[in-house]
């Protein structure tokens, strides 16, 4: 065989194939399927004890995998966990971190790790703490950190080697409602500069508008097709509310529209934006009165509930 037929052709950011991982007799990881393109954030979601963060560390280069394939930034973190680690930012849900030395010393000394030189280092990680808001503490010892200035010190580390892969374990917790706005503005940012993101978390409603693909995992397995399907139809369904609920259920029936009964409106299946620019005109040229017309809630959550959750 030639060295062009045994390459597979992998142009994706991260690609997982049949990976598994078992702690004893704990199965973790069963089978996990997944590829993130760059310049895009995938959701990676599910219930508690699922495998995410096991699946997370594998991806890493933090934990080998009893079987399966893996490809990050083009290499294998088994044989290549140096160009992995170069290639990869990650976050992990606790930051274990140095409590006395300062929050600029912190990001220096992992700059300093990457091989950053000083200067260089020490000035990058001024500018990685003024992203994220903590130029205030850039001198303080970072035991005086709140549980949310942690987690922005702990994205501004996974930052310091301009990652092309992006790893996000669950970045939202303890997060308050204005930083974890920025945190989803943020994330998409790094996207649009070119990386790959796969960013775990349980809110759902806050995912909807981060991502822009979704890969649900249950006992240990991801999901594949289904789930997606179950994402792309979930993200069909519009609810409408009118000021007469009468005359709306009227104006659908009378042209041939189908509709679900919601609590104070209806929903209907609507194909895209465009589809929903005309579906309203056309109500409101019925003389319906809406006063709300939007998707059914977020998409990604619809398709959770309807998942055979399994906590563990
Ligand atoms: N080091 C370990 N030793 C033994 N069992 C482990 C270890 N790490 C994880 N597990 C088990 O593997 C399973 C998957 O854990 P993991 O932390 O990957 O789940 P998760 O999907 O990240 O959960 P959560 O949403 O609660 O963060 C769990 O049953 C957990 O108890």
């Amino acid at each position: 065989m030639s060295i062009l037929e045994e390459a597979p052709p992998m142009t994706e950011a991260i690609m997982a194939r049949g990976v598994a991982r078992a702690f004893g007799s704990v199965k973790a990881v069963q089978n996990a399927t997944l590829s993130v393109q760059a310049g895009k954030v995938t959701a990676l979601i599910g219930p508690n004890g699922c495998g995410k963060t096991t699946l997370m560390l594998m991806l890493a280069g933090l934990l080998k995998p009893d079987a399966g394939e893996i490809r990050v930034a083009g290499a294998d973190p088994r044989t290549d966990s140096a160009a992995v680690r170069a290639a990869i930012g990650w976050m992990p849900d606790q930051l274990g971190s140095w409590d006395n030395l300062t929050c600029l010393q912190t990001l220096t000394l992992v700059g300093r790790a990457y091989r950053i030189p000083q200067a260089e280092a020490r000035a990058k990680g001024l500018a990685l703490l003024h992203r994220v808001h903590l130029d205030e503490f850039a001198d303080r010892p970072t035991r005086v950190l709140s549980r949310g200035q942690k987690q922005r010190l702990s994205l501004a580390r996974a930052l310091v080697n301009d990652p092309s892969v992006l790893l996000l374990d669950e970045p939202a917790n303890g997060l308050d409602p204005r930083s974890r706005v920025e945190l989803r503005e943020f994330v998409r940012e790094i996207a649009a500069e070119g990386a790959a993101v796969l960013v775990s978390s349980h809110v759902l409603a806050e995912l909807d508008e981060m991502v822009d693909d979704a890969v649900f995992m249950s006992k240990g397995s991801t999901l594949g097709d289904d789930a997606a399907a179950m994402v792309a139809h979930a993200r069909t369904r519009y609810r409408v509310w009118a000021l007469d609920e009468v005359k709306l259920r009227e104006a659908l029936t009378g042209g041939n529209v189908p509709f679900e009964e919601a609590e104070g409106g209806v929903i209907v299946s609507i194909a895209d934006q465009t589809e929903a620019a005309y579906a309203l005109a056309w109500l409101v040229g019925q003389g319906v009165q809406v006063h709300r017309f939007g998707p059914a809630g977020s998409a990604l959550e619809q398709t959770y509930m309807a998942m055979d959750e399994e906590r563990r």
